[in-house]
């Protein structure tokens, strides 16, 4: 298997936590004697420090070359009296619609061995397994008209949605729950917003394809309380741009930390693979970052652009492995001992050799 991967690691930890990831998948290769072949671009803060954009030229050409890109985490507390157009977020923006990809899948699953981590009650948390699949490429995000007027004091964004917009991620909703517990929540704001019932109305269509799969609607607002008290009552949340955003992180709580949510974009000419957490400048360089995040966003590349899915269920059963263990970053030890963010990187590697070492010796027999 030859898979060209385009790495852009960025900003504060976006770094620390690619090169576990990127450890990762070499180690896959080398295992099982694939051929991936790592092209590192710049993107974000770094980027405007360097090149004048958050995402130049030669990186754009890089990621659409390749065959996934793996994103680190773009942002910079420097860069905040820019405009939106001009800061290391732009070139996340940018490389997105570039791409193409538009359902961006946001797992969050709760893990047995981190039931003590999450703030909420084990008996809450204990077995959730939500798909997220996050609109990424219309609403606020990309609306226009967009501006802010100093002089007058009145600024504007637009949240515009087309019916074929909405559609295309709506069919990959449905299809993901159909292999899954066949069940879609389509979250939205219809009591408020026109946006809102044109999506409400264009899933519902949708859902006429899927008579296996259940359909019900939420409110957002309502939603976002229904996550924390009873998360085990979800299994695809279908929803917008924005509302994708902010549901995903708070979902982080359900697993423990956003350290540990992964995530990939597909639909596009290149899928992209990001951790959903950010650069968290206020850890990063002190080596407290949780990597799995980014290791288990490695193992989305497997499934989803490598089709090699033995090796991606390999990598999440090895950060099974050292959470059972016991061993734990800060944002997850809850105040008791905590590694590194290498030492994390490194547990799992050992854990994963041992397991694809497992596998080759039983198909050698
Ligand atoms: N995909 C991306 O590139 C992306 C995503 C979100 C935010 N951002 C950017 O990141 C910057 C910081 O934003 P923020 O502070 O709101 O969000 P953040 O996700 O960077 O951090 C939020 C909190 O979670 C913690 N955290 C995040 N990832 C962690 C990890 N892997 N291990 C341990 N702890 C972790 C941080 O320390 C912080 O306390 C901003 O510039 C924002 O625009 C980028
Ligand atoms: C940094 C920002 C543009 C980004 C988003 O809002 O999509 C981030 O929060 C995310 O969740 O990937
Ligand atoms: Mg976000």
């Amino acid at each position: 298997m030859r898979l060209k991967i385009a790495v852009l690691a960025g900003d504060g930890i976006g770094p620390e936590v690619t090169r576990e990831a990127t450890n990762i998948l070499r180690a896959v290769a080398e295992l099982g004697g694939h051929d991936f072949i790592f092209t590192e671009g710049l993107i974000g803060g770094i980027a405007i420090t360097e090149t004048g954009s958050p995402l130049p030229t030669a990186t754009l050409d890089t990621a659409l070359d390749s065959d996934a890109v793996l994103m680190g985490a773009v942002g910079d507390n420097k860069f905040n009296a820019l405009t939106p157009d001009k800061r290391p977020e732009a070139g996340l923006l940018q490389i997105r619609q570039a791409l193409g990809g538009f359902a961006n899948l946001r797992p969050s699953v709760a893990y047995a061995a981190l039931s003590e981590s999450s703030p909420l009650r084990p008996e809450v948390t204990k077995d959730v397994d939500i798909l997220f699949v996050r609109e990424l490429l219309g609403g606020l995000y990309f609306g226009a008209p967009r501006w802010w007027n100093r002089e007058t004091g009145e600024s504007i964004n637009t949240m515009r949605y087309t019916k074929s917009e909405v559609t295309r991620v709506a069919r990959i909703a449905f299809d993901l729950a159909s292999k899954r517990r066949r069940k879609v929540t389509s979250v939205d704001k219809a009591n408020v917003l026109e946006v809102s019932q044109l999506w409400r109305a264009t899933v519902t269509e949708v859902a006429k394809d899927y008579p296996d799969v259940t359909l019900e609607h939420q409110l957002v607002d309502s939603m976002a309380m229904h996550i924390m008290n009873t998360p085990r009552n979800f299994d695809v949340v279908l929803t917008e741009n924005l509302f994708g955003d902010i549901l995903s992180d708070e979902a982080g709580v359900i697993t423990g930390s956003l350290g540990m949510l992964p995530s990939a974009t597909i639909g596009g000419a290149v899928n992209l693979y990001e951790p959903v957490h950010g650069s968290a400048p206020d850890i990063a360089g002190t080596g407290k970052a949780n990597p799995l995040g980014a290791i288990l966003t490695a193992a989305m590349i497997l499934r989803h652009s490598a089709n090699l899915e033995t090796d991606a269920k390999a990598v999440e059963e090895a950060v099974h492995k050292v959470l059972n263990e016991g061993y734990r970053t800060a944002d997850i030890a809850r105040g008791g001992p905590s590694i590194t963010t290498q030492e994390m990187g490194k547990l799992v590697h050992q854990a994963l050799a041992e397991s694809i070492d497992q596998r080759q010796a039983l198909h050698a027999v």
